[in-house]
C-alpha cells in the first residue's frame, strides 16, 4: 500500500465518469463530498498487499493516526487513488481494504470520509504548506519486500 497524506484547508471532489466497468455503487448525494481542515490520504492497494490485507488495514491506520496527531487533524479523507503504484491490487480487494480502514478511523474517533471507488473524479485540494503537510509512507505485510 502507497500513501500520500496531505494535511488540507479542504478537500473536495465530484464524481466525473465510471472508471471501472463495475464501479461501488453510490447514492446521489456521494457523488459530491468535501471536508475541512482534513488529513487527505491517497491511498493506492497493491498486490502484495493481497496476502495479507487485514494487516495492512492495521498498519494503514496506525500510520494515519500517527500523522494525524503529529498534524492535530481529527478529520481524515480516504481517498482511493491508482497513481501511487504499478503493482496494483484486484479493485474488489482494494476496495474492502479501503473500506475497512475507514471503519476502524472511526472507531478510533476520528470524523471520516471516503471517496467513491472506481470513478474519475474532479477534486480540489488546498494543501497547509506546513513542514508535516506533505508525507508519504508505504505499506507491506510481514514477510513481504517493498519494491
Ligand atoms: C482515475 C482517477 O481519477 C481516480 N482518482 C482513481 O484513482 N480511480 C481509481 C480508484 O477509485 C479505483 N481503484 C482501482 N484499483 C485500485 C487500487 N488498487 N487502489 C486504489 N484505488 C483503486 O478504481 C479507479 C480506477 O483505477
Amino acid at each position: 500500500m502507497r500513501m500520500l497524506l496531505i494535511h488540507s484547508d479542504y478537500l473536495e471532489y465530484e464524481v466525473k465518469d465510471r472508471a471501472l466497468k463495475n464501479p461501488e455503487p453510490i447514492s446521489e448525494e456521494q457523488k459530491k463530498g468535501r471536508l475541512d481542515e482534513v488529513l487527505a490520504v491517497f491511498m493506492s492497494v497493491e498486490k502484495a498487499d493481497e496476502t495479507n490485507p487485514d494487516e495492512v488495514v492495521e498498519k494503514a491506520v496506525i500510520e494515519i493516526k500517527d500523522v494525524a496527531s503529529q498534524v492535530k487533524a481529527d478529520r481524515i479523507f480516504v481517498y482511493p487513488f491508482a497513481h501511487l503504484s504499478s503493482e496494483l491490487a484486484k479493485p474488489d480487494v482494494a476496495l474492502k481494504v479501503l473500506q475497512r480502514i475507514e471503519e476502524r478511523l472511526r472507531q478510533e474517533g476520528f470524523e471520516v470520509k471516503r471517496a467513491p471507488f472506481g470513478y474519475y473524479k474532479a477534486f480540489r485540494l488546498s494543501c497547509k504548506g506546513h513542514p508535516l503537510a506533505e508525507l508519504s509512507r508505504t505499506i507491506v505485510p510481514s514477510g513481504e519486500t517493498v519494491s
